[in-house]
């Protein structure tokens, strides 16, 4: 890639950061384990989500997705540590926020909002959680209460968040049950009674109750079956044309093709490429050979998977974390590439003169 287009992709990342309603920078989540030992979790990860943006969150099992999804809504546990600043924009941070003077609320160059991971608890629980931020979890079964049927948390939740009054709550309910697909006919159930996929949408319908301007979906689709995550994939598309911003973290480049307008691939704790999804998955492709792999790795194209395992998240190499999996990696690879026009790669695909560009 010349460095025109580069500059000029530099400057959209720019000119994205200023109309986001979530900027992320830097982020990095260390785990302490016993014996000093430490799991890099998550690793520098930058990105932007605008209002009306499905940014996918893409990449193998254990590579930092759901740690960062906790990071963003202060859900991580005690022996982990979080650095960097998630800015959620004012147009999401509700006046409310502001007016309690909370200290999380703050300004940046007049840009009012709330820096996501130093915010106190108490404007997480208050403020942020299910109001600014929801989230649709990725162990559904864990998130319900398992002592109450769907019905009650379904209306529970929308007196919370919506103040709806008490003859218009089963309703609004039911209402909430049906944009997720949940079969008005076990709303009388208990969590226990519900096989894995039916979780999982009442733990859909949960989420979008609040009508919070970002949602975060954990693997929303999984346990369903094709027709069902085609239908919640939709649901989420929905929520996004209202101008509502969409982090979904997912396995299924399916259902990513489907709703996300970009998509963000993370290896080994980094986001090592964000491209546009039409690019990504139907013009020339990923550029990051990381990215390709995981859509070589599909049974509709080539079906050939990555050779190797990703390494340990304690025991991370200096230089590019993907280069013994790598068939483009030389020896510049010991060096860790930065992230330059939204890839992080010594040797991506397209580059003027790559014999495999497509
Ligand atoms: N409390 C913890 N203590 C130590 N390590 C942890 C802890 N929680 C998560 N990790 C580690 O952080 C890494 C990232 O986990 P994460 O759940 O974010 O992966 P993921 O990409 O979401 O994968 P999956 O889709 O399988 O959940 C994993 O190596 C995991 O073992």
């Amino acid at each position: 890639m010349n460095e025109r287009i580069a500059h000029a992709l530099d400057a959209v990342t720019a000119e994205r950061a200023t109309t986001a309603l979530l900027s992320v920078r830097d982020l990095s989540v260390r785990f302490r384990l016993r014996g000093g030992r430490g799991v890099a979790a998550v690793s520098d990860a930058s990105f932007d989500l605008a209002p009306g943006e499905c940014l996918a969150l893409v990449g193998e099992s254990g590579c930092g997705k759901s740690v960062l999804a906790s990071a963003l809504l202060g859900l991580l546990p005690a022996n982990a540590e979080a650095r960097g600043t998630a800015w959620l924009a004012a147009s999401a941070a509700s006046a409310d926020a502001a007016d309690a003077g909370h200290s999380a609320v703050l300004r940046a160059g007049g840009r009012p909002g709330l820096d996501l991971l130093a915010a106190d608890e108490r404007t997480l629980a208050r403020t942020v959680r299910g109001r600014l931020v929801g989230l649709v979890p990725q162990s559904p079964a864990a998130h319900l209460t398992p002592v109450r049927t769907v019905r009650s948390q379904l209306e529970e939740t929308v007196r919370e968040l919506t103040g709806t009054p008490r003859r218009e709550r089963r309703a609004a309910a039911e209402a909430a049950a049906e944009r997720a697909a949940f079969p008005a006919g076990h709303l009388d159930r208990y969590p226990h009674e519900l096989s894995g996929g039916l979780a999982q949408r009442a733990a859909t319908a949960l989420a979008l109750i609040g009508d919070a301007p970002l949602l975060l979906a954990d693997e929303p689709t999984t346990g369903l079956d094709r027709e069902l995550v085609d239908r919640t994939a939709d649901e989420l598309r929905r929520h996004t044309d209202t101008g509502k911003a969409l982090l979904l973290i997912t396995h299924d480049l399916a259902a990513a093709r489907r709703v996300a307008d970009r998509v963000a691939v993370m290896y080994a704790g980094r986001i090592v490429e964000t491209a546009p999804a039409a690019r990504f998955f139907d013009g020339s492709g990923p550029r990051h050979p990381y990215a390709r792999g995981l859509l070589d790795a599909l049974p509709e194209r080539e079906f050939t998977p990555i050779p190797g395992l990703p390494p340990e998240l304690s025991n991370l190499p200096e230089g590019c974390a993907f280069a013994p999996r790598c068939p483009r990696a030389t020896a510049a690879c010991a060096v860790r590439p930065d992230i330059r026009a939204q890839v992080a790669c010594h040797h991506p695909h397209g580059e003027p003169g790559d014999a495999d560009r497509a």
